[in-house]
């Protein structure tokens, strides 16, 4: 059975520290496993939160990362919106200074010539995809080492919003959404079949603004909310929280607290 362990610091700052460490192991052990290690980021203010102490760890082996996006915006990569440029910026474009670069061709990004068509970048995105998981004909779902969620207000997680359509994909590994209801409204995401499907998912949540969200995904069940059916059949999920997003836990929080 998977388990939900909960972990709260005191400081945003120490939230990046646990998950710099967090990463690192999970990169290791996946390494040692495997020989490569699959993440897939989220945007928003997770990249951040994730990357400040990630960078400078000279333990990781980034030469054997595949990076992937748990949504992307369909916007110019360079693009304000663009949740790669926020990963480009907090941890690739320090990795090329020290010399440790994740090789370009490891780095999974959309196709920003498709943009007007989120379809189609939808359907390139599933072929680089299944380029890395290559026993893609034999298995149902990629298995990813690790998908780091944020989750928005409305408890939305990658772009699965509340109440939308695409929260009823069953087979599909990538989908297109053009009716977000957060701006910009053309993204691709992830499928809840494969955030499912992930050894390990960690949702990095900081902030007051965000305590009630929490509150109702891990203490009330909200199945409104996306991020509520968020649960790895095989693996575990944790959730990387400051004080100010866990403040309206309460002990019937069925979850670990501290690391
Ligand atoms: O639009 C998005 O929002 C969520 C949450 O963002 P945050 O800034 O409130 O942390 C993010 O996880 C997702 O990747 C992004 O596309």
């Amino acid at each position: 059975m998977s388990l939900t362990k909960v972990y709260s610091f005191e400081t945003n700052d120490k939230v990046s520290q646990a998950l710099g460490e967090f990463i690192a192991q999970a990169s290791s052990e996946s390494i040692a496993r495997n020989g490569r290690f699959t993440i897939a980021f989220s945007g928003g203010s997770l990249p951040a939160t994730a990357c400040k102490y990630l960078r400078n760890n000279q333990n990781i082996d980034f030469s054997k990362w595949y990076v992937f996006f748990a949504d992307e915006r369909c916007v110019k990569l360079d693009s304000h919106d663009s949740n790669f440029r926020l990963v480009r910026e907090e941890l690739l474009d320090y990795l090329v200074q020290q010399n440790r670069s994740i090789p370009a061709d490891q780095v999974m990004v959309i196709n920003d010539d498709l943009i007007h068509e989120p379809a189609k970048v939808a359907d390139d995105y599933l072929v680089k995809m299944q380029s890395v998981f290559a026993e893609a004909n034999k298995i149902r779902f990629p298995e990813f080492d690790l998908i780091l969620l944020g989750i928005g207000p409305d408890g939305h997680t990658c772009s699965l919003f509340p109440k939308h359509p695409l929260l009823e994909v069953k087979n599909d590994w990538v989908a297109s959404i053009d009716d977000s209801p957060k701006e910009p409204p053309q993204r691709i995401t992830l499928t809840l079949p494969v955030v499912n499907h992930a050894r390990r998912v960690a949702f990095v949540v900081t902030g007051a603004g965000k305590k009630s969200t929490v509150k109702a995904i891990l203490d009330e069940k909200n199945t409104h909310m996306p991020a509520s059916l968020v649960a790895p059949i095989k693996g575990d999920s944790y959730w990387f929280l400051d004080d100010a997003a866990a403040k309206g836990l309460t002990e019937n929080t069925p979850t670990e607290f501290k690391l």
